[in-house]
């Protein structure tokens, strides 16, 4: 076990879909701040769809340094917009193979329901994106006289699979460890499973939400980008994201592989990997991709001469974790296992 940034089986599995990653949250919650967070992340090729440059206030130099492309969307809350303002028109550029993009991130306007994004993601006719997970902001401070109004918890939590409780640092010291533990116990009564982290301004480790193509940025080619992080001293003041990894040095079991994916080991928010299984007549690779409950699966072009699985998140048990995963490669997988490559199937389907 290890920081994911330390660890070379970490590293992303390139080619496949580009995730697309929504920040939701109430107004003033700290989304632009978790934005441009992320966008400052070395090595990182990101796409942007937000709702209004204008208004949202994203740092301009890092987008124009940093990403190639960048999409707003005009005129309200993507979530109303006739043909959400256009989003999959947005997608449907960034996702250009060209472009080489690592995430696309979709930041809505406050008022936006995360409900209502992660539905536009998850059904976009877009063939080259997938979805990357719903990351919601929750001011801490805030939260019981925005968001948290009724004897019922919000229903925008059953949406996000990662749920970031910012502003703690505005928490008074004696407070701090009841209020986060009431949001938390809020956020569980509609999401039992999601993972939660706390943050200030918004700074989390973004390993835990894409994988970056290289952990630097290249030679002479970001000036602008790298210099805007440099003013960032204590850009390191998050927790960092842990990963549990293991090779595939055969195909593996389809059962084996949809029993973890369904049911992810403690404290495991991410899950990917190259897989192959054998079926009736040749083996196929498979690009798999688990972020919170949503499951994705691609057929590979080829498959990997090693695969391998790689279980990310911000408090993985490492016992349980390594176990789970091993548990996979070992797994028997000799012949075609009809049963197991049904069920794979249909994930696939349900991916396409
Ligand atoms: N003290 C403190 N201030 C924060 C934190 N996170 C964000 N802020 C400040 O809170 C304000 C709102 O943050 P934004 O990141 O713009 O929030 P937002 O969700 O994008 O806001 P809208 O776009 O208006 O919905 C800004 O002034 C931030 O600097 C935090 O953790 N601590």
């Amino acid at each position: 076990m290890a920081d994911v940034t330390s660890r070379p089986a970490a590293r992303p599995s390139r080619g496949g879909r580009v995730p697309v990653i929504g920040l939701t949250g109430f107004l003033g919650a700290g989304k632009t701040s978790l934005l441009n967070h992320l966008l400052r992340r070395p090595g990182a090729r990101l796409g942007v769809v937000v709702n209004d440059f204008g208004t949202l206030n994203v740092d301009a130099a890092l987008v124009a340094g940093q990403i190639d492309d960048a999409e707003a969307i005009s005129g309200g809350c993507v979530c109303c917009l006739p043909d959400a303002g256009g989003l999959d028109d947005a997608l449907q550029r960034l996702s250009r193979p060209r472009l080489r993009l690592d995430a696309i991130l979709v930041e809505a306007s406050g008022i936006a329901e995360p409900i209502g994004l992660a539905r536009l993601i998850g059904l976009s006719p877009v063939k080259g994106i997938r979805p990357g997970g719903i990351v919601e902001v929750i001011d801490a401070v805030e939260h019981d006289r925005t968001v948290d109004l009724w004897p019922e918890p919000p229903a925008r939590y059953a949406a996000a699979t990662l749920v970031v409780i910012n502003k703690v640092d505005l928490l008074p010291p004696a407070e701090r460890d009841q209020v986060i533990a009431h949001i938390q116990d809020r956020v569980r009564q509609r999401h039992p499973h999601v993972q939660i982290i706390t943050a200030r301004h918004s700074r989390i480790d973004p390993a835990l939400v894409f994988d970056t193509a290289a952990d630097e940025d290249p030679v002479d080619e970001l000036p602008l980008a790298r210099l805007i992080r440099d003013q960032y001293e204590d850009r390191h003041d998050h927790q960092h994201a842990r990963a549990a990894s293991t090779e595939l040095v055969r195909p593996v079991c389809p059962d084996a592989l949809i029993d973890l994916l369904e049911d992810p080991p403690p404290g495991a928010y991410r899950i990917k990997g190259r897989i192959v299984v054998r079926g009736s007549r040749t083996a196929q690779g498979y690009a798999v991709n688990v972020v919170g409950t949503q499951i994705h699966v691609t057929p590979l072009p080829a498959p990997p001469p090693v695969g391998e699985l790689v279980a990310i998140g911000m408090n993985l048990d490492q016992e349980t974790t390594q176990h789970r995963l091993d548990t996979v490669a070992n797994a028997p997988a000799e012949r075609p296992h009809t049963a197991g490559l049904r069920r794979l199937r249909r994930y696939r389907t349900l991916s396409a």
